[in-house]
């Protein structure tokens, strides 16, 4: 099986990075000007430009990497201005190290935007006509000031410069991390660089992979130096205690474990999805549902709902069939997918009560609780192992029994645990969705705010019971699901404003076998 790249905390990130030390002749000064040099060779196309580059250097290692890509960038000959608003780096530094070597190779460093805007705009003339008047926008700039290390909020000065990147700046190469983005969290503190792409170093960070993250990395690449991560795994078990022993961080951008279809085959090999609708006016959800599971392959889809939405469901989907009481669809081996439209009423109160007692239903899990299967859940509090639950933020927090600002100011920390607490296969929705497991946590970096529509964790929902009606495991198959969602939604926004339930639904059938 594929293994995918490993996400580490930024303390766990320094943790590795000073065992590679240890075993390296002492010193992690090889693995800045590793870094540096991956970040030229990354990003070479977009650094061919006749015009000045501006690489703006905080004081800590993150500018030194930005100081030795203008070393590197000024011996190929390009026009580097480096810009410095917090000072120089600290002596004992490697980053004093690069920044000595760059001015030895004749570079020069600006302490204010007076200076800078001097020295960019002599630069200028020599390559094109500047106007005086126009306002001044660098071509590309490198965005080394802050990285990892990032430690408290900052300061109006450190504000000032992050909006001022971002509003001077036609393209932004973010070196490990966007500068003033929490690593761990991915909360801006409270701004962050809006970069064209990042490229990260060791190990992707969680707060590369969620919450703000996603939006503000652009394209995101890593570069592991060679520096082994397995060694240091251990480390981020004891970050916290809901996660398990073995505890695996992953970045995890792949669908390929979507099911094999091969010749000789028919639809019973490909399981059934029941999802369970409840009698009021919120049909629609558990509609998508079914869509859903039917365009991810699922071999039978059945809706148990009000007759008198059959019509509706008839009219999207002749596919569909109706199943007709509870009691046979729990007495089913179909995964279930229970909570899109279900309703808070008496009718979706017996309806939980009986799938969740094990004295009324002797199925233990497989299948997906949504939407209000969760609210019931949240007030019932009881475990559920071998269900995936599925909460956005709000449904998250009403599981934990916090305030939603607390699952937003920590995503990671909530998913840990929502799987403690409730045994389940936990997929926190949202910008950068996090699946929590038994085996660890994977991220999806992919997905839009295009996705951002009614009815599309609905689809979710669909998709991931079909995979496990196909024979994926409730783990595998969350985690498929949801990048699969994610990079059809993303491939559709390319094109569309918003993404639509209907539309990621229609597009799931033109995934190759
Ligand atoms: N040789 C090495 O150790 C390597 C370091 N690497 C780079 O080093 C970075 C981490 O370096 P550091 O640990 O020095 O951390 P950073 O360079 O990210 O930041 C630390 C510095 O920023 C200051 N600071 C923290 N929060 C601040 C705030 N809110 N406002 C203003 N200043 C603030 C700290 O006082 C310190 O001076 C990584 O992101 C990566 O870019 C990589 O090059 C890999 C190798
Ligand atoms: N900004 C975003 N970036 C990436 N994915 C998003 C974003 N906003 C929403 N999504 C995805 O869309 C889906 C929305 O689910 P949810 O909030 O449950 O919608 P609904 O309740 O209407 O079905 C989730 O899978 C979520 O991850
Ligand atoms: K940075």
């Amino acid at each position: 099986m594929a293994t995918y790249p490993a996400v580490l905390s930024a303390k766990t990130v320094r943790e590795a990075e000073q065992l590679w030390a240890l075993t390296h002749g002492g010193s992690t000064w090889p693995l800045m000007v590793s870094a540096a040099t991956s970040f030229v060779h990354r990003y070479q196309a977009a650094f061919n430009i006749r015009q000045p580059i501006l690489v703006v250097a905080g004081q800590g290692n993150n500018g030194g990497d930005g100081y030795y890509i203008a070393k590197l960038l000024q011996q190929a000959g390009k026009p580097v201005l480096v810009f410095a608003p917090f000072g120089l780096p600290k002596q004992g530094l490697d980053a004093a190290q690069a920044m000595h070597e760059y001015l030895a190779e004749g570079g020069k460093i600006y302490a204010t935007q007076a200076e800078l805007t001097q020295a960019f705009v002599g630069l200028q003339t020599l390559s094109y006509q500047f106007s005086p008047t126009a306002k001044i926008t660098y071509p590309v700039v490198i965005d080394a000031l802050l990285g990892s290390g990032l430690a408290r909020p900052l300061s109006q000065a450190g504000i000032d410069i992050i909006n001022f990147i971002n509003s001077n700046a036609q393209q932004v190469y973010a070196v490990d991390v966007p500068s003033g983005l929490d690593a761990d969290t991915g909360q801006p503190m409270p701004v962050c660089v809006k970069a064209t792409a990042t490229h990260s170093f060791i190990a992707y960070k969680p707060g590369l992979l969620t919450a703000n993250g996603p939006a503000n990395c652009g394209e995101l690449s890593l570069d592991s130096l060679g520096v082994e991560t397995d060694v240091v795994l251990a480390t981020d078990d004891k970050a916290s205690s809901a996660a398990p022993k073995t505890s695996r961080w992953q970045y995890d951008p792949s669908f390929t474990r979507l099911p094999c279809r091969f010749g000789n085959t028919h639809k019973s090999c490909h399981g059934n999805v029941s999802v369970i609708a409840g009698i009021g006016n919120m049909a629609g959800a558990a509609i998508i549902a079914s869509r859903a599971a039917l365009h991810a392959g699922a071999g039978r889809v059945y809706l148990q709902c009000d007759p008198s939405h059959f019509a509706a469901s008839l009219a999207q989907s002749p596919e569909i069939m109706f199943a007709d009481n509870i009691h046979s669809v729990l007495a089913s081996k179909a995964v279930l997918v229970v909570g899109p439209g279900l309703g808070r009423s008496e009718h979706a109160r017996r309806v939980m009560t009986s799938i969740l007692d094990p004295m009324h239903c002797n199925r233990q899990g497989l299948g997906v609780l949504d939407a209000d299967a969760l609210r019931y859940l949240a007030k019932h509090q009881q475990t559920v192992a071998n269900w995936v639950i599925t909460p956005h933020e709000a449904e998250a927090a009403d599981l934990l029994g916090i305030s939603a600002a607390e699952v937003t100011a920590n995503r990671l920390v909530a998913a840990l645990a929502l799987y403690e607490k409730y045994q389940a296969v936990v997929v926190l929705k949202g910008a950068g969705t996090i699946v929590a497991h038994q085996a660890g946590v994977n991220f999806c970096h992919a997905g839009t705010p295009a996705m951002a529509t009614p009815g599309m964790g609905d689809c979710l929902a669909g998709m991931i019971a079909a995979l496990i009606a196909q024979g994926l495991s409730a783990v595998d198959a969350a985690i498929t699901a949801v990048n699969w969602h994610a990079s059809v939604g993303y491939q559709l926004a390319q094109t569309q404003r918003v993404v639509l339930a209907s539309d990621i639904c229609q597009q799931l059938k033109l995934t190759p076998l």
